[in-house]
């Protein structure tokens, strides 16, 4: 048995981490907190049968009397039974504090959500809807709804939710600007998944943990609040309320201080279990932050944009892709930083054609502009980009994103972050043939094992099971090859897909794409930094320097006499290792030699 094959008999290694649940329960805090919580809302919910007396019977005889048997907190000023009102309260606040929640959930998070994933224009206004509500003085507010609805307590609460939307705006719209980056999101459009779908699918289960604490705080917040204005006065004085009885206990605190103590008792206990339980969940969850991109910060290259490099080498009904004239750019403030100077290529069906160059050279940007998948803040432009004979200048973004999947299919260099955690391979294998390619349940599935089988995945059954980090990075990149041939594209676009790779496995992957290449005739675009990888199994080659194509040919030739001397740097470096890539990165001196394409170099 090889040792590939070792690796990928090996069984899924038991989960390591413990759930959120799990760390949760084994605080004693939170363990407290939440006992308490849930004796709360029982009390709530029970309130019916558990209660000794009628909330609002009045016995006279009862009138701010001490603990008895009959009532074991005593009577409140008009001779109510105090522990029956408390347990009532319950109810009323508990009910209060839920419309709060859910009306602050539902106008934070979506808008929150939609900020952050579509960024933009719909950023802006409902950053400035969130800034221009927390300027607003929210007392006032609830008193003038007050007065106007004559203290409609579910429109008050609603209205308290409102103004505590924009927490929930924040924390949401920054977990998902966070994760909305990370590369199986991009996967997921790439698998011509819907805006809808993805954000339901994949980034609110990224998410909810920090809305989950926020919602415990906001929860206690809203409670303190409600009783704020039921102690100002608004609300029903029919209705047991901890804040009205507060408000009661306070007038007589002097001559019957436990009127006030035990209402506040309810409430401070209350509160405090929410935030223990708050702080607890914010303690076990490791909560993401955005990764901050670095930037060079480098000056613009003095290049002719009209100029370009590189050129075309097929005619054009020959070519399944052509990209001419290239340019991606950054916007960082008033500055603009070019990654990609006006580059031109092509190629034909069953063509393998593999982009070198040093890091940084711009062969990743390349790419996520031919899916129009670039990160915020980067831009393209091109004369000319043609997929299986359209031109996507000319498209709509809505067709665009219809040839994801279906004409192009990417892999990506790091197998392990393009799968998300929270799902099976199985499920991520399926959605898009069900969602895209409107198979049956028992259809997607068929066809995700026998894509697992033909990528060389011998235990099919137990890897559709598995969870991402349950599988080796050879299986999970073996997974994602299987996912990006699933819709039978025409080119197949593979970014460094061996980088992240074991050394003995980096071979196997290469050789399984190329045979996938030739079983279904997809031009292949090979974006390496190693020309071992270009010799064994690229048919052309694109060398890329500072974002401009050095040089270009067929691979014998580029091997048996490459022009610059960059280009021999690069061939040096990956066959016989004596210079590694950093020094090549670090080289001054190489004699860079650019290809132009002016004077009729293309076809
Ligand atoms: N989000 C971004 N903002 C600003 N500049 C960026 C961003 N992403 C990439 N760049 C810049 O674009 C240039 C080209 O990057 P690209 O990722 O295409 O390089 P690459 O050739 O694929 O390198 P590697 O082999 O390291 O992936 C680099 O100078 C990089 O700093």
């Amino acid at each position: 048995m090889s040792i590939a094959d070792k690796i990928l008999d090996q069984k899924p290694n038991a989960p390591v981490r413990t759930s959120i649940t799990q760390r949760f329960f084994q605080r004693k805090a939170g363990v407290t907190a939440f006992t308490i919580f849930i004796l709360v809302v029982l009390m709530a919910l029970l309130a019916p049968w558990i209660s000794p007396h009628d909330p609002n019977f009045v016995q006279l005889a009862n009138t701010k009397a001490p603990p008895s048997a009959e009532h074991w907190l005593g009577g409140d000023s008009a001779g109510r039974d105090i522990l029956s009102r408390i347990i009532w309260g319950a109810r009323t606040t508990l009910f209060g504090a839920a419309i709060t929640i859910i009306t602050a959930l539902a106008v934070g998070v979506t808008t929150g959500v939609m900020a952050g994933f579509f960024g933009g224009l719909v950023d802006r206004v409902f950053s400035w809807l969130s800034d221009a509500t927390q300027a607003i003085p929210g007392m006032i507010i609830l008193l003038v709804v007050a007065a106007g609805t004559r203290s409609n307590f579910p429109i008050l609460m609603a209205t308290v939710g409102v103004f505590m939307a924009p927490g929930y705006f924040r924390i949401t719209r920054s977990a998902t600007l966070a994760i909305v980056n990370e590369p199986y999101i991009d996967a997921a459009k790439v698998a011509g998944l819907t805006a809808p779908r993805i954000i339901a699918r994949h980034v609110l289960p990224g998410i909810y943990a920090p809305i989950i604490i926020q919602t415990a705080l906001a929860a206690g917040i809203s409670m303190g609040i409600q009783a704020g204005l039921q102690f100002l006065g608004v609300g029903s004085a029919n209705t047991p309320s901890w804040g009205a009885m507060m408000n009661e206990g306070f007038r007589f605190m002097l001559t019957n201080p436990t009127l006030l103590l035990w209402p506040s008792a309810a409430l401070g206990i209350t509160i405090a279990a929410l935030a223990t339980i708050g702080s607890t969940l914010a303690e076990v969850v490791r909560v993401r932050t955005p990764v901050v991109s670095e930037t060079e910060g480098e000056d613009d290259k003095d290049w002719d944009p009209a100029q370009g490099t590189g050129a075309f080498a097929h005619d054009k009904n020959e070519a399944i892709v052509r990209l001419k004239n290239l340019r991606v750019f950054y916007q960082n403030g008033d500055e603009q930083k070019t990654v990609v100077n006006g580059i031109s290529f092509d190629v034909k069906p069953g063509e393998v054609l593999g982009i070198v160059g040093e890091s940084g050279s711009g062969k990743s940007q390349t790419i996520f502009s031919l899916l129009n998948l670039l990160p915020k803040g980067g831009k393209y432009v091109a004369d000319q980009i043609e997929i299986a004979g359209k031109n996507v200048n000319e498209m709509t973004g809505k067709d665009r994103a219809k040839i994801l999947g279906s004409q192009l299919g990417y892999i990506p260099q790091e197998p392990m972050s393009n799968l998300d955690p929270t799902f099976t391979i199985g499920h991520q294998l399926t959605e898009p043939l069900r969602l895209v390619f409107g198979q049956s349940k028992a259809e997607a599935t068929a066809k995700a094992k026998a894509l697992l089988a033909r990528v060389g995945i011998n235990d099919v059954d137990r890897v559709m099971k598995s969870y991402p980090h349950q599988i080796s990075g050879g299986m999970a990149q073996r997974v994602l090859i299987a996912g990006a041939i699933a819709g039978q594209p025409s080119v197949l676009l593979a970014d460094e897909p061996t980088t992240a790779l074991d050394v003995t496995v980096q071979a196997e992957v290469l050789e399984l794409l190329r045979e996938l290449q030739q079983e279904f005739g997809m031009a292949l675009i090979l974006v390496t930094h190693n020309f071992g990888v270009v010799a064994d199994i690229c048919d052309r080659v694109v060398v890329m320097r500072e974002g401009a194509v050095v040089e270009m040919g067929e691979v014998e030739q580029i091997f048996a006499q490459p022009k610059a001397q960059y280009t021999q740097d690069l061939i040096d470096a990956s066959l016989d290792g004596t210079l590694s890539r950093k020094d090549l990165d670090a080289s001054e001196t190489s004699n860079v030699h650019i290809l132009k394409t002016a004077g009729g170099g293309q076809k």
